[in-house]
């Protein structure tokens, strides 16, 4: 949404104030503090273990032992009328393997829009979000005889049924060739433009950074940074984002080293 000068920006699609997260005898996130600008790509992008999945499990009601502040579209992480603004799709994929891909969605859109009443409605929204992930050709096909990334796909048409305004997705690419990934890219892109949604995308590979508005790097549960891809390459004299991070996790290490020769 575009703001004249005199409006009151727009509120942020997640608020995390001193948000921390407790697993078996873990904390996995400490003391986070960050904004996710709507209508934008955020990326989420950290070594494996860094904590990504565990973030986006609380932004999505999902998580117990959450401690601090944490806010989503406006309301407290995880509270009822959340559930149909956001979609989330994590990384094992979920969908049914004896159904077609067609009948999957015909399953969750009737869910999301029952009746008889919505029946046209639910068709006309399961063919656009089968178009959206370009799976036209494969819709009659069952989803266990799909290839890895065909699944996932779908499971991402799952979560654009609901025309979500908050989109959290965990991993989308893995294990997707070159070509799928860059087409994966230019959809979120689409979905950000079209739709004024936000997109939350972890990723461990760093070039997909590239492709963000915004970037939270996450290394051991902690926040490296928030800030544009353009942003972070010049704060850190790096051609890369990828440089960038490495810098990052560099100059943490030296801050941190001092306070753990003091803690000998
Ligand atoms: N159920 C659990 N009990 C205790 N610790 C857990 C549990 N699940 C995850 N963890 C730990 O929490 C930390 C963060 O895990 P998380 O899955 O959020 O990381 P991630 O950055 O998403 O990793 P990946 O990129 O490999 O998916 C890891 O160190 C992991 O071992």
């Amino acid at each position: 949404m575009m703001n004249s000068a005199s409006d009151p920006p727009d509120p942020p699609a997640v608020r995390a104030q001193d948000l921390s997260v407790v697993r078996g005898p873990r904390t996995v996130l400490r003391s986070l503090d960050f904004t996710v600008p709507p209508g934008q790509i955020t990326g989420l992008l950290g070594p494996s273990g860094c904590g990504k999945s565990t973030l986006m499990r609380a932004i999505v009601g999902t998580q117990a032992k959450v401690m601090g502040t944490l806010e989503v579209l406006g309301l407290p992480a995880g509270a009822a009328p959340l559930r149909s603004r956001i979609g989330y799709v994590t990384q094992a994929p979920s969908v049914y393997d004896d159904l077609t891909v067609r009948q999957n969605l015909d399953y969750f859109a009737a869910i999301l829009d029952p009746g008889r009443a919505a029946a046209e409605r639910r068709r006309a929204t399961v063919t656009r979000a089968i178009t959206d992930v370009d799976l036209t050709s494969h819709a009659d096909a069952l989803a266990g005889n799909l290839s890895g990334g065909q699944r996932s796909r779908v499971s991402l048409a799952v979560a654009l049924l609901g025309t979500p305004e908050l989109l959290v997705l965990d991993e989308p690419t893995v294990g997707l060739d070159p070509v799928l990934r860059r087409d994966l890219w230019t959809l979120f892109h689409t979905i950000a433009a079209d739709r004024g949604a936000t997109l939350l995308v972890s990723s461990h590979v760093m070039d997909e950074a590239e492709r963000c508005h915004r970037l939270l790097l996450m290394r051991e549960g902690r926040l490296l940074a928030d800030d544009t891809p353009d942003a972070l390459r010049t704060r850190t004299g790096a051609e890369t984002v990828e440089a960038a991070f490495l810098h990052l996790v560099d100059e943490a290490a030296a801050a941190s080293a001092p306070e753990k020769e003091r803690a000998r």
